[in-house]
Protein backbone atom coordinates (compact mmCIF):
# COMPACT_ATOMS: atom_id res chain seq x y z
CA UNK A 1 0.00 0.00 0.00
CA UNK A 2 1.36 3.10 -0.79
CA UNK A 3 3.02 5.18 1.95
CA UNK A 4 2.75 8.92 0.34
CA UNK A 5 0.41 11.63 1.83
CA UNK A 6 -2.58 12.03 -0.26
CA UNK A 7 -2.39 15.58 -2.29
CA UNK A 8 -4.26 18.72 -0.88
CA UNK A 9 -8.04 18.98 -1.67
CA UNK A 10 -7.75 14.56 -2.30
CA UNK A 11 -9.79 11.74 -1.12
CA UNK A 12 -7.97 8.47 -1.94
CA UNK A 13 -11.60 5.89 -1.76
CA UNK A 14 -9.08 3.03 -2.45
CA UNK A 15 -6.75 3.38 0.18
CA UNK A 16 -9.44 3.91 2.76
CA UNK A 17 -11.42 1.14 1.31
CA UNK A 18 -8.59 -1.14 1.50
CA UNK A 19 -7.01 0.06 5.25
CA UNK A 20 -10.73 -1.02 6.22
CA UNK A 21 -10.45 -4.35 5.29
CA UNK A 22 -7.03 -4.53 7.02
CA UNK A 23 -9.06 -3.46 9.76
CA UNK A 24 -11.68 -6.23 9.29
CA UNK A 25 -8.84 -8.65 8.92
CA UNK A 26 -7.42 -7.10 12.22
CA UNK A 27 -10.03 -7.66 14.89
CA UNK A 28 -10.56 -11.37 13.48
CA UNK A 29 -13.48 -10.08 11.68
CA UNK A 30 -14.01 -11.83 7.89
CA UNK A 31 -14.55 -8.98 5.74
CA UNK A 32 -15.23 -11.33 2.85
CA UNK A 33 -18.45 -12.76 4.77
CA UNK A 34 -21.48 -11.03 3.01
CA UNK A 35 -22.70 -8.81 5.83
CA UNK A 36 -19.26 -7.05 5.54
CA UNK A 37 -18.21 -7.35 2.19
CA UNK A 38 -20.05 -3.77 0.79
CA UNK A 39 -18.18 -1.85 4.05
CA UNK A 40 -14.83 -1.02 3.31
CA UNK A 41 -16.87 0.96 0.52
CA UNK A 42 -19.27 2.20 2.53
CA UNK A 43 -16.75 3.17 4.95
CA UNK A 44 -14.42 5.25 2.37
CA UNK A 45 -17.73 6.80 1.58
CA UNK A 46 -19.30 7.91 4.74
CA UNK A 47 -15.51 9.28 5.92
CA UNK A 48 -15.19 11.10 2.60
CA UNK A 49 -18.41 13.23 4.38
CA UNK A 50 -17.60 13.18 7.63
CA UNK A 51 -14.10 14.77 7.24
CA UNK A 52 -14.79 16.68 4.09
CA UNK A 53 -13.59 19.92 6.18
CA UNK A 54 -10.31 18.73 5.40
CA UNK A 55 -10.61 20.06 2.10
CA UNK A 56 -12.89 23.17 2.83
CA UNK A 57 -11.57 26.33 3.31
CA UNK A 58 -13.61 28.70 5.83
CA UNK A 59 -12.77 31.57 3.81
CA UNK A 60 -15.41 29.86 0.65
CA UNK A 61 -17.49 29.84 3.37
CA UNK A 62 -17.70 32.87 4.98
CA UNK A 63 -18.87 34.44 1.51
CA UNK A 64 -21.90 36.52 1.63
CA UNK A 65 -21.63 39.52 4.40
CA UNK A 66 -23.57 42.33 4.32
CA UNK A 67 -22.76 46.28 5.06
CA UNK A 68 -25.71 46.83 7.90
CA UNK A 69 -24.11 49.22 10.03
CA UNK A 70 -25.48 47.26 12.72
CA UNK A 71 -23.13 47.50 15.87
CA UNK A 72 -24.87 45.05 18.22
CA UNK A 73 -24.29 41.05 19.50
CA UNK A 74 -25.28 38.54 16.66
CA UNK A 75 -25.41 34.95 18.49
CA UNK A 76 -26.60 31.75 16.52
CA UNK A 77 -26.74 29.55 19.10
CA UNK A 78 -27.62 25.42 19.18
CA UNK A 79 -26.35 24.69 16.16
CA UNK A 80 -25.86 21.40 15.83
CA UNK A 81 -22.22 19.54 15.02
CA UNK A 82 -20.97 16.22 14.89
CA UNK A 83 -17.10 16.03 14.41
CA UNK A 84 -14.57 12.95 14.97
CA UNK A 85 -12.57 12.91 18.55
CA UNK A 86 -9.09 12.47 16.89
CA UNK A 87 -7.63 10.30 19.53
CA UNK A 88 -10.35 7.36 18.95
CA UNK A 89 -11.67 8.54 15.86
CA UNK A 90 -15.15 8.00 17.38
CA UNK A 91 -17.88 10.42 17.00
CA UNK A 92 -18.68 13.73 19.66
CA UNK A 93 -21.49 15.26 19.12
CA UNK A 94 -23.88 18.48 20.41
CA UNK A 95 -23.93 21.75 20.26
CA UNK A 96 -22.50 25.18 18.82
CA UNK A 97 -22.85 28.82 20.14
CA UNK A 98 -21.84 30.91 18.00
CA UNK A 99 -22.05 35.15 18.23
CA UNK A 100 -20.43 38.26 17.46
CA UNK A 101 -20.16 41.78 17.70
CA UNK A 102 -19.57 43.32 14.37
CA UNK A 103 -16.97 45.58 13.45
CA UNK A 104 -16.71 49.61 13.21
CA UNK A 105 -18.02 48.99 9.09
CA UNK A 106 -20.82 47.07 10.83
CA UNK A 107 -19.96 44.18 8.28
CA UNK A 108 -21.96 41.48 9.24
CA UNK A 109 -22.27 37.67 8.06
CA UNK A 110 -25.40 35.18 6.36
CA UNK A 111 -26.78 33.57 9.48
CA UNK A 112 -25.97 30.19 7.96
CA UNK A 113 -22.66 30.74 7.06
CA UNK A 114 -22.33 30.82 10.80
CA UNK A 115 -23.66 26.66 10.62
CA UNK A 116 -21.27 26.26 7.69
CA UNK A 117 -18.15 27.81 9.44
CA UNK A 118 -18.67 25.24 12.06
CA UNK A 119 -19.00 22.13 9.85
CA UNK A 120 -15.97 23.33 7.92
CA UNK A 121 -14.02 22.70 11.34
CA UNK A 122 -15.69 19.59 13.24
CA UNK A 123 -15.42 17.82 9.59
CA UNK A 124 -12.16 16.87 10.53
CA UNK A 125 -10.54 14.98 12.76
CA UNK A 126 -11.07 17.31 16.12
CA UNK A 127 -10.76 17.89 19.68
CA UNK A 128 -13.12 19.73 21.16
CA UNK A 129 -10.82 23.28 22.34
CA UNK A 130 -8.99 23.15 18.72
CA UNK A 131 -12.54 23.67 17.19
CA UNK A 132 -14.01 26.03 19.36
CA UNK A 133 -10.87 28.52 18.84
CA UNK A 134 -10.65 28.06 15.24
CA UNK A 135 -14.31 28.68 14.24
CA UNK A 136 -13.31 31.90 16.59
CA UNK A 137 -10.13 32.41 15.07
CA UNK A 138 -11.84 31.88 11.40
CA UNK A 139 -14.62 34.82 12.58
CA UNK A 140 -12.11 37.23 13.10
CA UNK A 141 -9.69 36.38 10.68
CA UNK A 142 -12.67 36.71 7.90
CA UNK A 143 -15.39 39.43 9.41
CA UNK A 144 -12.94 41.58 11.21
CA UNK A 145 -15.45 42.01 14.24
CA UNK A 146 -14.87 43.75 17.47
CA UNK A 147 -16.00 40.49 19.68
CA UNK A 148 -16.53 36.94 19.10
CA UNK A 149 -17.82 34.47 21.10
CA UNK A 150 -17.96 30.40 20.71
CA UNK A 151 -19.23 27.70 22.99
CA UNK A 152 -19.46 24.40 22.18
CA UNK A 153 -21.04 21.52 24.36
CA UNK A 154 -19.87 18.28 23.35
CA UNK A 155 -20.41 14.41 24.62
CA UNK A 156 -17.69 12.42 23.21
CA UNK A 157 -18.49 8.79 22.71
CA UNK A 158 -14.72 7.93 23.82
CA UNK A 159 -15.87 8.64 27.11
CA UNK A 160 -19.39 7.03 26.82
CA UNK A 161 -18.93 3.63 24.55
CA UNK A 162 -15.65 2.47 26.26
CA UNK A 163 -12.63 3.40 28.66
CA UNK A 164 -14.11 6.12 31.20
CA UNK A 165 -17.99 5.01 30.23
CA UNK A 166 -19.34 8.13 31.64
CA UNK A 167 -22.66 9.00 29.16
CA UNK A 168 -24.27 12.16 29.87
CA UNK A 169 -20.96 13.90 30.60
CA UNK A 170 -20.70 17.13 28.91
CA UNK A 171 -17.32 19.22 28.24
CA UNK A 172 -18.09 22.45 27.69
CA UNK A 173 -15.65 24.93 25.55
CA UNK A 174 -15.42 28.39 25.08
CA UNK A 175 -13.30 31.15 22.89
CA UNK A 176 -13.81 34.74 23.19
CA UNK A 177 -12.27 37.32 21.44
CA UNK A 178 -11.98 41.13 21.65
CA UNK A 179 -15.03 43.33 22.96
CA UNK A 180 -16.76 39.84 24.21
CA UNK A 181 -13.51 38.92 26.88
CA UNK A 182 -15.06 41.84 28.64
CA UNK A 183 -16.51 40.65 31.59
CA UNK A 184 -20.07 42.08 30.65
CA UNK A 185 -20.59 41.65 27.41
CA UNK A 186 -19.68 38.14 27.96
CA UNK A 187 -21.77 37.61 30.92
CA UNK A 188 -24.81 39.10 28.53
CA UNK A 189 -23.95 36.54 25.79
CA UNK A 190 -23.40 33.65 28.44
CA UNK A 191 -26.77 34.81 29.58
CA UNK A 192 -28.59 34.46 25.57
CA UNK A 193 -26.80 31.34 25.10
CA UNK A 194 -27.94 29.70 28.50
CA UNK A 195 -31.93 30.78 28.47
CA UNK A 196 -32.92 28.07 26.38
N1 LIG B 1 -8.78 17.75 25.79
C1 LIG B 1 -9.48 16.87 25.07
N2 LIG B 1 -9.33 15.57 25.31
C2 LIG B 1 -10.05 14.71 24.58
C3 LIG B 1 -10.92 15.09 23.57
N3 LIG B 1 -11.49 13.97 23.03
C4 LIG B 1 -10.96 12.94 23.71
N4 LIG B 1 -10.10 13.37 24.64
C5 LIG B 1 -9.29 12.66 25.63
O1 LIG B 1 -8.09 12.22 25.06
C6 LIG B 1 -7.49 11.42 26.06
C7 LIG B 1 -6.62 10.37 25.44
O2 LIG B 1 -5.99 9.77 26.52
P1 LIG B 1 -5.04 8.50 26.47
O3 LIG B 1 -4.66 8.16 27.86
O4 LIG B 1 -3.97 8.75 25.47
O5 LIG B 1 -6.01 7.41 25.81
P2 LIG B 1 -6.90 6.30 26.53
O6 LIG B 1 -6.04 5.32 27.25
O7 LIG B 1 -7.82 5.74 25.50
O8 LIG B 1 -7.70 7.18 27.61
P3 LIG B 1 -9.11 6.92 28.31
O9 LIG B 1 -10.15 7.55 27.43
O10 LIG B 1 -9.02 7.62 29.64
O11 LIG B 1 -9.31 5.43 28.43
C8 LIG B 1 -8.64 10.89 26.92
O12 LIG B 1 -8.52 11.45 28.19
C9 LIG B 1 -9.88 11.43 26.21
O13 LIG B 1 -10.95 11.72 27.10
C10 LIG B 1 -11.07 16.48 23.32
O14 LIG B 1 -11.80 16.94 22.44
N5 LIG B 1 -10.31 17.33 24.09
ZN1 LIG C 1 -11.73 10.19 22.09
Amino acid sequence: MSREPVPPGQFDHARVEAAVRELLVAIGEDPKRDGLLDTPARVARAYEEMFNGLRQDPADVLTTTFELGHEEMVLVKDIELASMCEHHLVPFYGFAHVGYIPGPSGRIAGLSKLARLVDVFAKRPQVQERLTSQVANSLVDLLKPAGVIVVVEAEHLCMTMRGVRKPGAKTVTSAVRGQLRDATTRAEAMSLIIGR
